[in-house]
Order: structure tokens, then C-alpha cells, then sequence
């Protein structure tokens, strides 16, 4: 996919009763500020602001919703994994699940478990080993797969000031004892093509991508739009992988809390540790919401309450959206 003069980004929200509901959930989501710990297993995210918390919501019509810190780019983690597995299948297809699996695991992100005993075949491309397998992928059919990733993220957010924190995969690298375990036992089963090291940078790499609630919202809409990307207005990925992605989101994206959150929000939703979570509404809306502090699963405890309360009121968007654009919603 090539950066095409035309992207462009979306416009800031046509409606202002949106534009309020906005504001209020992310002043309600603010109450949840000052519970649940920034993650700092990678020192290099230590030092975030756990009083940081933004806001975007993205319609599949090209408004966009802010509030808070929606504009501030934080370290995406493992919503790059969306962006990995989306870039393999479209490179690959179907074949990368003879190496991946595609059910939950139940485990932590990082854990180990099962992979000595499912003979280093990770259980979905969400956890960490999962998406060290997506990257083996890539190495291989890429020269520099983390500078096409980011390249793909500034196409499909519309935003060319994308970057790689240095910092950040130079923090992951030192402290890569865990991932280098599950690449190496990967590598042990034959699940890795490429060497561990490559493919370790490679991963570490699309994990530092810094992106803000704004760009996430937006470059991830070909979720909620049957795979067409909002600023290019091309298909990024055919709508049955579109479905699929958001099915493994689903059931995946939120590691070995996926079933709470599924009960609570009932959206596919991605979540790293970094703090940010997206999630899909298909058909209309792409969401992402941001704030550093986690609980125990890894996943934002203030993100996580918006996210519930955007669920909750998805009738009154509807119904808003509807006066706007009848003919733009589902
Ligand atoms: N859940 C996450 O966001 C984890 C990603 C992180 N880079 C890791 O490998 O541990």
C-alpha cells in the first residue's frame, strides 16, 4: 500500500449532542484515574503519566470524536498485533494458521505454558508468541518489516509523523528474556523460519510504533467498514478477513480477560500494555481509548470503563447518527 497524495485524515465530529456524549464519558472515565498501575516489565514505560487519558471515536462516515489526550501519541505495544496479523494475511492468507492458532488461551500475554505442551504452535496471533509467529512471517516476505508496518500505519491513519520509539525497542530488547524464550522454543518445534534475534526486533519494533487515540481510531476503521481503509477509500483487506480479524478480537484481544470484557462491552477489542484499547463497532464505528494504568490482566482500567460506557450507550449514538446521515448508518 502506498502513501497516496489524497489521504486524508477525517474531519473533527459533525455533531455536537456526539461531541457532548463524548465528553462526558471520557470526564466519567477520568473518575477512574489513580486505580490499577502503569505497566513497568519494560522500564521504558515506566515514567507514563497515569493520569494521562484520551479519547477517539471514528465513524465509518469519516467523523471523528475526540476528547482528553486523544491527540497524544503513546506506545501501541500489542495493538501492532492487529496491524501484524492484518499485513500477514493479506501477504499470506489462510496458511499462517497451520502456525498459529486461532482460540483463546486463557494465559496471561506472555506466558509459556502451553507452548511445550502444543509443540511451540501459539494458541492465536494475539498473545506474544503468537505474534512472534506473525513476525517470522513477515521477516520473510519483507526487507524491513516494522518500517513497512509503520508505513502502512501512517497510510491508513493519514498521519506521515508516525514513529518507532527507539527508546522503547531499546527497553524491550534488553528486557526480552521472556519473548527470546518463546522464539526459542518456537525455533526448537520448527515455528520460526528466521533467526530469533531478527524476528525479536522485528516484533519489538511494531510494539514501539507511537500513535495517539486519534490515528489508532482511524487507521483501524477497515475493521469496523468491511476492510476499506477511511483515507485511502481502498480495501485493505477483504471483508471476510475484516470479519475474521474482529472475530479473533473478539474471543482473543483482551489476553486471559477477554471472556469479562466480551461480557461487559460485547465488542472485538485490542488492548496493550501501553494503556490504549481498541475496539470495533462493524459496521459503524471505530474506537480507541487511552490511559497508561493497568490492572492485573494488562489491560487499561480507565480505557476499559470508557469503552463499557460507549457500549452502553450505543442506542442514543444510533439514534443521533441517524438525524445526521440516515443513509450512512446500518
Ligand atoms: N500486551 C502487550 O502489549 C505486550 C507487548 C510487549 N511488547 C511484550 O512483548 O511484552
Amino acid at each position: 500500500m502506498t502513501t497516496p497524495s489524497h489521504a486524508a485524515r477525517p474531519r473533527p465530529g459533525g455533531s455536537p449532542a456526539l461531541q457532548a456524549w463524548v465528553d462526558e464519558i471520557a470526564d466519567r472515565a477520568r473518575s477512574r484515574l489513580g486505580t490499577g498501575r502503569v505497566a513497568d516489565y519494560i522500564p521504558a514505560l515506566a515514567d507514563q503519566d497515569p493520569e494521562r487519558f484520551g479519547l477517539a471515536v471514528c465513524t465509518n462516515d469519516g467523523q471523528l470524536y475526540t476528547a482528553g489526550d486523544a491527540e497524544m501519541p503513546f506506545s501501541i505495544q500489542s495493538l501492532s498485533k492487529v496491524l501484524l496479523l492484518s499485513l500477514a494475511l493479506r501477504t499470506h492468507g489462510d496458511a499462517l494458521w497451520q502456525r498459529v492458532g486461532l482460540n483463546p488461551s486463557g494465559m496471561p500475554f506472555n506466558s509459556l505454558m502451553q507452548l511445550e505442551t502444543e509443540r511451540g504452535k501459539p494458541r492465536n496471533p494475539f498473545i506474544n508468541a503468537g505474534a512472534i509467529v506473525v513476525a517470522d512471517h513477515l521477516v520473510g516476505a519483507f526487507a524491513t518489516p516494522s518500517k513497512h508496518l509503520r508505513d502502512i500505519a501512517r497510510t491508513l491513519s493519514g498521519n506521515a509523523g508516525i514513529l518507532i520509539d527507539r527508546q522503547v525497542l531499546a527497553s524491550e530488547w534488553q528486557h526480552r528474556a521472556r519473548n527470546a524464550a518463546a522464539a526459542y522454543l518456537m525455533k526448537a518445534f520448527g515455528n520460526l523460519d528466521n533467526e530469533v534475534d531478527e524476528v525479536l526486533e522485528a516484533y519489538f519494533a511494531c510494539c514501539a510504533l507511537r500513535m495517539s487515540c486519534a490515528d489508532l481510531a482511524i487507521a483501524l476503521n477497515y475493521l469496523a467498514a468491511d476492510g476499506r481503509a477511511l483515507t485511502t477509500g481502498e480495501r485493505f483487506v477483504p471483508p471476510a478477513m475484516a470479519q475474521r480479524i474482529n472475530a479473533l478480537m473478539f474471543t482473543s484481544g483482551m489476553y486471559d480477560a477477554a471472556g469479562d470484557f466480551a461480557y461487559r462491552v460485547g465488542l472485538p477489542a485490542k488492548s496493550g500494555v501501553g494503556g490504549g484499547i481498541v475496539a470495533i463497532v462493524p459496521g459503524r464505528l471505530s474506537i480507541c481509548a487511552w490511559s497508561p494504568a493497568l490492572d492485573a490482566s494488562g489491560n487499561s482500567v480507565a480505557a476499559q470503563y470508557a469503552l463499557e460506557r460507549i457500549s452502553e450507550g450505543l442506542g442514543r449514538w444510533s439514534q443521533e447518527a441517524g438525524r445526521l446521515a440516515p443513509a450512512s448508518v446500518s
